[in-house]
C-alpha cells in the first residue's frame, strides 16, 4: 500500500471571544479539529463529512498547507503540509466551492495558459490533460468566455480543470457540487467518478450532498464536533444503525408468517396481508436470493427492492440516536 494522507491526533484549536454579561467579553478556546486520525491510501475516494461546524474545512485547510495545526503529526505526499507548501501545492490539487483559482477577467482558455506557467509544465503534458478535461467536462463552448461571464456550473468544471492541470496525485474538493443544478451536478460527479476510476488521482470529496458520496466514495470518513465517528464503508454505516434494505413483496393470496425465510423479518400491510415487507440485513443477505426463496414457497405476483436512504442513516449518526 501506498499511504499518502497520514493523520495523527491531528488538533486545531481557534481562540475566540465570547460575550460575558452586558459588556464584557471573555477568550475561550476553542477545538475545530479534535484529536482526527486518518490514513488514506493511494487511489482511494473518501467522503469526508459531518454536521455543520464539525470541522471539516479545517481539517482540509490542515491538510492542503492554508492552517497551521495546533498540535497532531500530519503527512500529504510524505510532505508537512505548512512548512512545505510550495513543493506540496504541486503535487495536490484543490477545488474550493467558494473560492476560485481562475482568473476572472481572462478567458477560461488563457487562464489555463497561465497556469501552465505557474506552475512550469511542460506544453505536451499540458495539452494532454486539457484535452481530456474539455472532452470529459465539454468545456469547449465556453473556452473563449471570461471567468466572470460563466455560469456557476461551467465555472466549476472551469475549476476542476485548473486543479488538475499539473497532474496531482490528491485531489481535495470542498463541497464542488453546491449550488449546481441537477445537470451540472451530474456532469461534475460524472467526470469525478471517471478520474477516480484511473486510480491515478486520490480524492478527498467534502460535501452536505449524500448523492455525492453514494456516487462516488467506497469510504465514508464521518466527523462531528472535531472527533471521527465513523470510519468505514457505507455499507458498514448501514450494518451499524441497522438500517436494512427491504423487499416488498405482493402474493397472490394472503401471506402466513410461519413461511417467512430465515435471516429475513417480515411486517405484513395492516391494509393488505397479501403486501409484505421484507427486512434484510445488509450484511451477507441477499435480496436476489431472498426473492427466489419466497418465488417457490409461496404464488408471487410484484416484487420491488428498497434501497436504505443515506440520508436517514446520516441523519441518525448526526444526531447519536
Ligand atoms: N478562523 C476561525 N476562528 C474561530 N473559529 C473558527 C474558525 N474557523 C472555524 N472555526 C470554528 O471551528 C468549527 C469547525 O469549523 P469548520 O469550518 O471546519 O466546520 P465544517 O465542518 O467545515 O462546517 P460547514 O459544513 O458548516 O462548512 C466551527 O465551530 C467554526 O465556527
Amino acid at each position: 500500500m501506498n499511504t499518502v494522507i497520514d493523520v495523527r491526533d491531528l488538533r486545531k484549536e481557534f481562540t475566540v471571544r465570547v460575550k460575558k454579561g452586558r459588556l464584557t467579553r471573555e477568550k475561550k478556546t476553542v477545538a475545530a479539529v479534535d484529536g482526527v486520525n486518518l490514513t488514506v491510501e493511494r487511489g482511494e475516494m473518501i467522503g469526508y463529512i459531518g454536521p455543520n461546524g464539525a470541522g471539516k474545512s479545517t481539517t482540509l485547510k490542515m491538510l492542503t498547507g492554508v492552517l497551521n495545526p495546533s498540535a497532531g503529526h500530519v503527512r500529504v505526499c510524505g510532505l508537512e503540509p505548512v512548512p512545505q507548501r510550495l513543493k506540496l501545492t504541486r503535487r495536490i490539487g484543490v477545488v474550493f466551492g467558494q473560492r476560485s483559482a481562475l482568473w476572472w477577467d481572462l478567458p477560461l482558455r488563457e487562464s489555463f495558459d497561465l497556469l501552465r506557467h505557474v506552475f512550469d509544465i511542460p506544453a505536451a503534458e499540458h495539452a494532454a490533460r486539457l484535452n481530456r478535461c474539455r472532452g470529459l467536462l465539454e468545456l469547449d463552448e465556453f473556452l473563449d468566455t471570461p471567468v466572470r461571464q460563466l455560469s456557476l456550473g461551467q465555472r466549476m468544471r472551469g475549476e476542476l480543470t485548473a486543479a488538475l492541470l499539473h497532474g496531482p496525485e490528491i485531489l481535495f474538493l470542498d463541497e464542488p457540487t453546491i449550488g449546481l443544478d441537477v445537470v451540472s451536478k451530474q456532469s461534475v460527479r460524472s467526470f469525478l467518478a471517471e478520474l477516480g476510476a484511473g486510480g491515478d488521482v486520490t480524492l478527498v470529496l467534502t460535501t452536505h450532498d449524500l448523492a455525492d458520496i453514494e456516487k462516488l466514495c467506497k469510504r465514508l470518513v464521518v466527523i462531528d464536533h472535531g472527533h471521527v465517528v465513523h470510519d468505514g464503508t457505507l455499507e458498514e454505516l448501514h450494518d451499524r444503525y441497522g438500517s436494512r434494505r427491504q423487499v416488498i413483496a405482493d402474493f397472490e393470496a394472503d401471506w402466513d408468517e410461519a413461511l417467512t425465510p430465515p435471516g429475513s423479518h417480515a411486517v405484513i400491510d395492516a391494509e393488505d396481508p397479501r403486501r409484505v415487507v421484507f427486512s434484510l440485513s445488509n450484511g451477507d443477505a441477499s435480496a436476489g436470493e431472498l426473492v427466489a426463496r419466497l418465488a417457490t414457497t409461496a404464488a408471487l405476483r410484484d416484487v420491488s427492492i428498497v434501497e436504505p436512504d443515506i440520508e436517514d442513516v446520516v441523519a441518525k449518526l448526526y444526531t447519536g440516536k
